[in-house]
């Protein structure tokens, strides 16, 4: 880890592969890329699965929580047609709750990326944050390396499955502070899958930088896949808990383990 910080320290960049990356935005998946996987499902998934009904119970009547409710309420007419684990949700207020909360928490257990329910996990987050329960795990090397990614002028984007408000949540109160200033911009599903490839193409459409210019980074290959396909650089990014690659996706995306690698 000293090495990381004689290298910001002189600015000289680390070259651990053989080739330079050339890019002009930097797009960043989240979780098994800049923050563990064991934050995600050890903390803030049981967060929210232990706090949904309550959320419900507190925030019922808001217009935010209702419109949540309709589009989990359309979502499960969709699912349980395959999946004999999710219930209709009922229209009274207590019925309501109970569906809603027995779905979630089946989505969470099975790590489900469905937009609305992401949307109501974003919301229970909130207050775990405000309340000091959480805070948003970052890898040693990622601020330092954004930053001097920052300086150079190239904008950093995250693309995540969690919607862009838990997204700003997890950076506003992360365990290297306030990281919010140094990002340009947020994507999340409501752009489209992170498996899909016309997801990449609007990124690119959005943020005005042509998909060769784009390097893209991600622990899951589909991702790194999709992305490929539209035209975009990408990494595989090996972290502790992460998923085995395969030697094809190694070979095909090229692989890091630290940001440092891609200065
Ligand atoms: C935005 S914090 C919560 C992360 C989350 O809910 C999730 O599903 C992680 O997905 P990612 O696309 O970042 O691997
Ligand atoms: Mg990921």
């Amino acid at each position: 880890m000293s090495s990381i910080f004689f290298h910001i320290r002189t600015l000289i960049p680390v070259m651990t592969n053989t080739t330079t990356i050339q890019f002009n935005a930097l797009l960043l998946d989240i979780e098994g890329t800049i923050t563990s996987i064991s934050f995600v499902k050890d903390e803030l998934f049981p967060y929210a699965f232990e706090n949904v009904g309550k959320y419900l119970e507190e925030h019922y009547d808001k217009p935010a929580t209702q419109i949540i409710i309709e589009d989990l309420r359309r979502l499960a007419e969709q699912q349980l047609e395959t999946d004999a684990a999710v219930v209709k949700i009922r229209e009274p207020k207590q019925e309501c709750i109970e569906d809603v909360t027995k779905n979630v928490r089946h989505w969470i257990k099975r790590d489900k990326k469905l937009t609305p329910m992401k949307a109501l996990q974003g919301l229970i987050w909130e207050e775990a944050y405000q309340r000091g329960y959480v805070k948003g795990h970052v890898y040693p090397d990622v601020l330092p390396i954004l930053k001097i990614i920052e300086n150079r002028k190239i904008p950093i984007y995250i693309y995540s499955s969690g919607s862009v408000h838990a997204q700003k949540l997890l950076f506003a109160n992360s365990v290297e502070g306030d990281m919010t200033k140094i990002l340009y911009g947020y994507f999340d599903t409501n752009i489209g899958l992170k498996g899909e490839t016309s997801s990449y193409t609007k990124i690119s459409e959005q943020i005005g930088v042509p998909e060769k210019d784009i390097l893209f980074l991600t622990d899951v290959e589909a991702e790194a896949a999709a992305a490929s396909k539209a035209g975009l650089q990408t990494r595989l990014v090996i972290r502790p808990g992460n998923a085995a690659l395969t030697q094809e996706a190694k070979n095909a995306y090229g692989t890091i383990h630290t940001l440092e690698e891609i200065l």
